[in-house]
């Protein structure tokens, strides 16, 4: 369904070997000009609440219908599973009879970031892609990535030959290229940068002594849009958290559509994520909507998070 491809730019196909998997990243690429292009006119409420219970922006369901529509198309899609969905959209197969096979279930947080709209600050799409029927945990990722809608439309993916950045542009002729501008991503290993979610009085007490420390090493930078957030720490080194809050001891983001295919990403790329407890892709779910705390980036400054939270 795509006109997206790497090979014509001179870039390396994603999802390996698979072409399922890259076929899956081209239809979100595709998307990806057109989800950009309407959402001046989409800066508004739409008068809904996602399954979470938080209002979902016009914007939102834009790009849910589009990617839906794009995912479900792709050979070897047998389930979609998004953020703003009660339940899974059956894409014509049984997923996870067999390890790294298609059908996968694919998992969208079609817009992340988007109260950012109003402000006009960075947002993304973040895509997991799992062997297993949803909920599963993020061990049945076979790759993940995001789109980031910043001055330039990137895309991160991530599988298990590692972490590839690329370029997203729509061409004259209304095809979407793709072009690889870093094939091997890694954490810097001297750290510069953290961004903590939620209000300081929230924060329990030994998070708030964690981050006091941080606040003396490294440079704060926090956007409101995870995938914003993670990528400063991708491209700088340091962590990004989304804490378990006092008044909400499981934290903000879900696992599903946001902290697996993010955790994937950051070990691939070198970094360590955690719930505070255990590694985020070994948090066993109970509903495809769970949320969990979470807390990623240089391995070093995830186990000093994990001993101060012990
Ligand atoms: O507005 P807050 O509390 O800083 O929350 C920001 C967090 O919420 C989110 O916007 C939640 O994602 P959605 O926009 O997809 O609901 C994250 O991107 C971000 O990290
Ligand atoms: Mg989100
Ligand atoms: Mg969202």
């Amino acid at each position: 369904m795509t006109d997206a491809d790497p090979a014509a730019d001179g870039g390396v196909a994603p999802g390996g070997t698979d072409p399922a998997v890259e076929a899956i990243f081209d239809a979100v690429a595709a998307t990806a000009p057109e989800i950009r292009a309407a959402l001046p006119g989409r800066r508004v409420e739409s008068g809904t609440d996602n399954p979470s219970g938080e209002s979902v922006m016009a914007g939102d369901l834009y790009a849910d219908e589009l990617l839906g529509d794009a995912i479900t198309a792709v050979d070897g899609v047998g389930s979609f599973v998004s953020e703003e969905r009660e339940t899974a959209v059956d894409a014509g197969g049984a997923v996870g009879e067999a390890d790294g096979e298609p059908p996968y279930a694919v998992a969208i947080d079609p817009l992340d970031g988007s109260s950012n709209l109003r402000s006009n600050n960075a947002m993304g799409t973040v895509v997991g892609v799992y062997d297993a029927p949803l909920p599963a945990t993020g061990r049945d990722l076979v790759a993940a990535g995001y789109v980031l809608y910043g001055p330039i439309t990137t895309m991160v993916v991530a599988d298990d030959a590692g972490v590839r950045e690329e370029v997203v542009e729509a061409d004259a002729d209304g095809s979407v290229s793709r072009t690889v501008v870093e094939d091997d991503l890694r954490l810097p290993d001297d750290p510069l940068v953290y961004g903590f979610g939620g209000r300081v009085p929230d924060w329990p007490d030994d998070f708030t002594a964690y981050a006091r420390e941080i606040e003396d090493e490294l440079k704060l930078r926090y956007g409101g849009a995870m995938v914003g957030d993670v990528n400063q720490v991708l491209t700088y080194g340091g962590i990004f958290a989304y804490p378990a809050l006092n008044s909400a001891p499981d934290g903000k983001l879900r696992l599903s559509f946001e902290a697996n295919p993010i955790a994937y990403i950051i070990e691939r790329a070198g970094g360590a994520a955690t719930d505070g407890e255990v590694d985020i892709l070994d948090v066993e779910p109970e509903g495809v909507h769970d949320r969990v705390p979470l807390y990623v980036g240089n391995e070093a400054l995830i186990e000093r998070l994990q001993a101060a939270l012990d």
